[in-house]
This record gives structure tokens, C-alpha cells and sequence, in this order.
């Protein structure tokens, strides 16, 4: 074991080794492991404790744990996708493993097709048997702990939820200020998950383990899942929205989504199996699946209360590394597909004066917009709208006096809006509610009247 040395493609087993969770300290660690090499060990810090878990939440929470366990194993797997998956002190049944398999293969679709990896048919999870539905009702206290990343997105589903007088507790996992900063202007109680990946991932990187895009957002669900069990609540709200559904569409490999665990099929079978397997009454939802997202860009436009403090650019969330001085790099598919999707909806001065800068007047900038057009490339492995929506929102512009004169859209005017169906290029069509999404009905009835406001 000491000569042990990581060898991806020697590397026959990983191990799903142990997970255990302190209720006077709110720490849990989960344990992996590839063939007989040490042990990797994430830690995952829940504040609050000490928590008095009685039996049947004591035994939901050993539940979630070990879900959690399962899908941030895909962080350590995805390193050397070894042929056999080994968990060696629980045992799952073959539901668990259908929702895991669906996780790992989809969640980590990018990371395949970037690596030339074929991941169907060889991610299998032992299992036994169903072990039947029934999980029980624990009684949970209403309120909603909800995921809050430093974007628009969340900061919507908050002051929605906020306007419908819903008792709610901003959350988020890791140690961003940027998304600490948003979290403490709205104003609400805040809780911070600590979250520290096992330290020799970061060596074997190094070593010439297979890299590339894992499901954050599911594995984020599932530690949220975790806290309201131990918090005693009952909702745990994201905000994903429709479009986050549909990937790029790549000549040759046909649809790779990047945000695949923002998508309507990871939301329903993760919060489907929440509450068939962990509490009949955890509702896990998000509020903004109904919404594309220029319907979100536009909800987030009817205020200003965080225009100084948010950031949808993913350069800032890195564990290591530089971040963006101003918040915004201004050079990314995120900060071109913000930018965009807000200037219908909001005053040119403001919107600039958020990003520090005028992008669609950059002509530097033409080959990422393209990327977001779908024209003459495919849309960017990241968290954008779908074409359609930046198609529709630079239709939008070029008949704008203040917009239609800027390099960017001059161009989409000239060269590209010829070639586009004017009937595809309106804008309100995309922002009708669509019905697809397991919010709460009552609260359903509340937001929908809420957003058509
Ligand atoms: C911040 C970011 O975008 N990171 C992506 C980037 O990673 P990079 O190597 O440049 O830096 P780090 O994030 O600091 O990660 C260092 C290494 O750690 C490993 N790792 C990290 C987190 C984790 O949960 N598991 C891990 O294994 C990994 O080996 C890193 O190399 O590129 C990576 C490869 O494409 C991406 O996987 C990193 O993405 C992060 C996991 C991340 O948190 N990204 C979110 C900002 C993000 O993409 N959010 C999407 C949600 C999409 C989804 O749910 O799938 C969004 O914006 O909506
Ligand atoms: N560190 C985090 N902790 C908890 N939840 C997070 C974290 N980062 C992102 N999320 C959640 O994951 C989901 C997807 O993140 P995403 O980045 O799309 O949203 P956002 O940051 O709210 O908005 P934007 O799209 O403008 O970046 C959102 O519900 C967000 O709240």
C-alpha cells in the first residue's frame, strides 16, 4: 500500500469505501478508494451541531449520506473509470443503482466526449434487489433551504420566494466570497456548507488522471439534501431553469449537455427517489424550471439590489486559481450569454455598468456570440440559454435605437438574421411558463401568478 503509485490505466476497482457522519460535530466523510491504494477521503461540514437525530430521522439522514456518498464518488471515479465499481460496508438495491448509472453516465457526458471515452454499458453499480418504496414521513417543519451560486438564477428564486412569504434559508457549499457576499445582502439566515475534495485528487490531475466536467449541481442537491434532514426542513430549492435542459448539439456525437445535472430528467429522478427513499415529505424542486432563461433574465431586471454584488461567471468558483478583479472576465460563454440575455430587459447604462463594459460592441467578441447563435459552431459546453434564446434576444436588439448601431449587432442584423425565419426570432413566445416541474401546487398556483405579474 505505501508503494502505491496512481497508474490510471493499471487502476481495476473503485471503492465506495465508507461513509460516516458526527452529529456533535455536523462532519461528514466519505471514503473512497482505487484497488488496495489510500484511502481519499472528502469532508463535507455541516454547520449547526451538535444534531439530536432521533430514529426514524437518524436513519433518513444514514439514508442521505449514503446517497451523497455515491454520487460524489463521481468526482474520484471519473479519474480513472476503472472497469469494476466495488461498495464495501452498504449495500444498494437496483433502483439506487438505475438513478446512479443514470447520474454518472449523463452527468459526466461532456467529460466523455472531450476524453473520447464510450461510458455506456461499462458504469455498473452491485446491487440487489428493490427494496420496495416507503420511505417515511418524518414530519419535517416547513421551510426551504435554498441553493444560492453568486448568479441571477438563484437571487430570483429567493426574492420570489421572499414576495410569497415562504420562510426560507439562503444555503450554499464551499468558500466563496463572491457567493457569501450575495447571501448576506438578501438579508435572510444563511447557512455554509463546508466542502473539502480528498487532497490527492489534485495529485493525480497531476499524474495523468482522466479530467473533465463532473454534475455539480446533483452533488450540490444531494449535501442540501443532507443539511435539511439534519435542519429539520422540508424543501430544498434550486434554481434551474427550462433551458438548462438541452446540450449542444455536436456533429457526429449528437447531444452533449454540460449542464446536464441542471436538466428536468436529473431534477425529477433525484427528487423523485428523495422522497420514494429518503422522507415522503423532503420535497427537493427547482423554482425556476418553468422559466427559459430569458424569462429569467428578465424577472432579474425588475431589480437592481444586487447588481453590485452578483456574478454569473464561472471563473470565479474555482477552488484554485485567479479569479476575474471586477467580478466579470467579460470574455467567457457565461459573461457574453448574461450580457446578452439581460439588455433586452434592462437600461443600456445599468447593464454596462454591471459588466464594466459594452461586449456586444466588441468585435473581439464575435466568435464566442457565434458559438451562442449556433451559427457555424455549436453552442459552448457551458451554462447558457439555448440558441433560439440568443437569437431571439439579438432580434430583439437590432431594433433598438441604443443597441442597433454596436458592432455585434450590426453584424447579427446584417449577415445572419437574412438566413434565420423571423417568425423563430420573437421573443415572447419563449417566455410563456411551461408546465414541466415539481414545485409544490399551492406554491405553484402563488408563483405563476407571482411571474405573470
Ligand atoms: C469553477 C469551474 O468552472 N470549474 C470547472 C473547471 O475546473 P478547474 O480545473 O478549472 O478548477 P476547479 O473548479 O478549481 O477544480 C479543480 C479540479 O477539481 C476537480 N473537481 C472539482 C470540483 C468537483 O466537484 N469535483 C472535481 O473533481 C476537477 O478535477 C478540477 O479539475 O473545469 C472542470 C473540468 O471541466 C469543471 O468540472 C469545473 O467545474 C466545477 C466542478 C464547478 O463547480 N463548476 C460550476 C461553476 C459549473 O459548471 N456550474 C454549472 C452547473 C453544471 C452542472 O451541474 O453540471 C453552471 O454554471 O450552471
Ligand atoms: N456553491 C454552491 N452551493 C450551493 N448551490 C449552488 C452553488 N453553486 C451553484 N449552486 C446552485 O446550482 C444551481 C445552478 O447554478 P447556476 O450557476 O446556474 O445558478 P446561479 O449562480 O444562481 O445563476 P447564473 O446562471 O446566473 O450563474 C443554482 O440553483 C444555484 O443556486
Amino acid at each position: 500500500m505505501t508503494d502505491w503509485k496512481f497508474q490510471r490505466d493499471a487502476i481495476q476497482t473503485f471503492r465506495f469505501v465508507r461513509c460516516t457522519f458526527d452529529a456533535a460535530t455536523g462532519v461528514a466523510q466519505l471514503v473512497y478508494a482505487f484497488d488496495d491504494g489510500p484511502e481519499l477521503v472528502e469532508t463535507i461540514t455541516v454547520p449547526g451541531a451538535p444534531f439530536t437525530l432521533d430514529g426514524e430521522r437518524a436513519a433518513a439522514v444514514e439514508r442521505a449520506l449514503q446517497l451523497l456518498h455515491l454520487i460524489t464518488g463521481v468526482s474520484y471515479y471519473k479519474a480513472a473509470v476503472p472497469d469494476e465499481i466495488r461498495i464495501d460496508s452498504y449495500a444498494i438495491d437496483a433502483d439506487t443503482a438505475a438513478l446512479l448509472t443514470l447520474i454518472y453516465e449523463n452527468g459526466l457526458g461532456e467529460f466523455a466526449y472531450r476524453n473520447g471515452l464510450n461510458l455506456h454499458g461499462r458504469i455498473r453499480f452491485p446491487h440487489g434487489a428493490n427494496a420496495g418504496d416507503g420511505a417515511p414521513v418524518l414530519g419535517l417543519r416547513e421551510h426551504a433551504l435554498v441553493a444560492i451560486g453568486g448568479g441571477k438564477d438563484s437571487l430570483v428564486s429567493i426574492e420570489a420566494l421572499r414576495t410569497l412569504g415562504v420562510a426560507q434559508t439562503v444555503t450554499w457549499v464551499g468558500g466563496s466570497q463572491l457567493i457569501k457576499a450575495c447571501a448576506e445582502r438578501t438579508g435572510l439566515p444563511t447557512l455554509n456548507v463546508g466542502r473539502a475534495l480528498a487532497p490527492q485528487l489534485f495529485d493525480y490531475n497531476r499524474e495523468g488522471a482522466w479530467n473533465g466536467h463532473i454534475p455539480v449541481t446533483v452533488l450540490n442537491s444531494a449535501i442540501l439534501v443532507l443539511a435539511a434532514l439534519l435542519h429539520d426542513v422540508d424543501q430544498v430549492v434550486f434554481s434551474n431553469e427550462r433551458s438548462a435542459s438541452y446540450g449542444s448539439l455536436i456533429e457526429g456525437a449528437g447531444e452533449v449537455n454540460h449542464q446536464w445535472s441542471k436538466g428536468w430528467a436529473c431534477e425529477s429522478a433525484f427528487g423523485d427517489h428523495v422522497q420514494r427513499r429518503i422522507a415522503a415529505d423532503l420535497h427537493y424542486y427547482s423554482l425556476l424550471r418553468p422559466l427559459s432563461e430569458l424569462a429569467v433574465a428578465r424577472q432579474f431586471a425588475k431589480s437592481d439590489r444586487y447588481d453590485a454584488h452578483f456574478s454569473s461567471c464561472n471563473r470565479n468558483f474555482h477552488i484554485l486559481g485567479e479569479r476575474p478583479a471586477n467580478r466579470w472576465c467579460g470574455v467567457c460563454p457565461k459573461c457574453h450569454f448574461v450580457f446578452l440575455a439581460l439588455a433586452p430587459f434592462m437600461p443600456k447604462p445599468r447593464l454596462v455598468g454591471i459588466l464594466g463594459r459594452n461586449l456586444l460592441d466588441d468585435p473581439a467578441q464575435t466568435a464566442g456570440y457565434d458559438a451562442l447563435l449556433e451559427f457555424q459552431d455549436h453552442k459552448p459546453f457551458e451554462c447558457v440559454g439555448e440558441g433560439r434564446e440568443s437569437r431571439a434576444a439579438l432580434a430583439a436588439l437590432a431594433e433598438r435605437p441604443e443597441w442597433r448601431e454596436d458592432a455585434l449587432v450590426e453584424r447579427f442584423a446584417r449577415e445572419i438574421r437574412p438566413q434565420l425565419d423571423a417568425g423563430d426570432l420573437r421573443i415572447e413566445p419563449l417566455l410563456v411558463l411551461d408546465d414541466e416541474q415539481r414545485i409544490p401546487p399551492a406554491l405553484w398556483e402563488r408563483l405563476r401568478a407571482h411571474l405573470s405579474a
